[in-house]
């Protein structure tokens, strides 16, 4: 079974083309949402963040306070990388084992979608790695449409936090140009077909 991997900065259109790979039957694993499930859940991982970034890190329901920790991490080098070696080792295990049991399910191939798949090393625990590919001003106009609460310069920032478009895209084995000018169904197709 393949792992190919899927990155891309922010609001290139990584989830859009991993839905186009789902309705095509592939198995997605979604590092970000998978990232906060651990967070919530792994009762050592919660007790190291509550240590780390305060009582604040979780609500009163017990849920994630993703504002608050946006707030914290993404401004500040140091905390970002506190966040980042706090979760991304637990990331890559829980990975591991969907992994396995998808290869068990006897699938072809699996996507595994990040942010980060260069930045955290998950790129090493799999055999290709696709690039999402579009232009910043595109990107930023997306994430102003989809996260309300986020502000131009937060999105900024965040690139900021991200491995430039250049070295993804000279690191990727495969680019999808998600520019507004090339269709993505026939990109995830031929992609697809190359897999199977
Ligand atoms: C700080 C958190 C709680 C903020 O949550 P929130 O829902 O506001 O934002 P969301 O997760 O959707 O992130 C928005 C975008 O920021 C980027 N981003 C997320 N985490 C990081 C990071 N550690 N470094 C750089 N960019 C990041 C991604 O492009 C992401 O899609 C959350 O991003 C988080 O827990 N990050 C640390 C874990 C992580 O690295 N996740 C990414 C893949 S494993
Ligand atoms: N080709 C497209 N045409 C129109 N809208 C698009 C296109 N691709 C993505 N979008 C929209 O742009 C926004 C960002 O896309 P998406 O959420 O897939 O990005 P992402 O790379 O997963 O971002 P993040 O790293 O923030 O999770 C979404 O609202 C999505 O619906």
């Amino acid at each position: 079974m393949l792992k190919i991997g899927i990155t891309g900065g922010i609001g290139s259109g990584k989830s859009v083309v991993c839905r186009l790979f789902q309705v095509l039957g592939v198995p997605v694993y979604d590092s970000d949402a998978r990232a906060k499930w651990v967070m919530a859940h792994d009762v050592l991982l919660r007790d190291e963040l509550v240590a780390a970034f305060g009582p604040e890190t979780f609500d009163a329901q017990g849920q994630l306070n993703r504002t608050y920790l946006a707030r914290v991490a993404f401004p500040d080098p140091a905390q970002l990388a506190r966040l980042n070696a706090l979760v991304h080792p637990h990331v890559g295990r829980d990975f591991a084992q969907w992994a396995a049991a998808q290869q068990a399910e006897g699938y072809p191939y699996i996507l595994k979608e990040a942010a980060l798949l260069y930045e955290s090393g998950a790129y090493q625990q799999l055999d290709r790695v696709i690039t999402v590919f579009a232009p910043l001003e595109i990107r930023q106009a997306r994430v102003l449409l989809r996260d309300p609460h986020r502000t131009a310069d937060d999105i900024q920032n965040i690139i900021g936090k991200q491995m430039s478009e250049e070295e993804k895209l000279r690191r990727a084995d495969y680019v999808v140009h998600n520019d507004d000018q090339h269709l993505l169904i026939p990109q995830v197709l031929r992609l697809d077909e190359e897999f199977r």
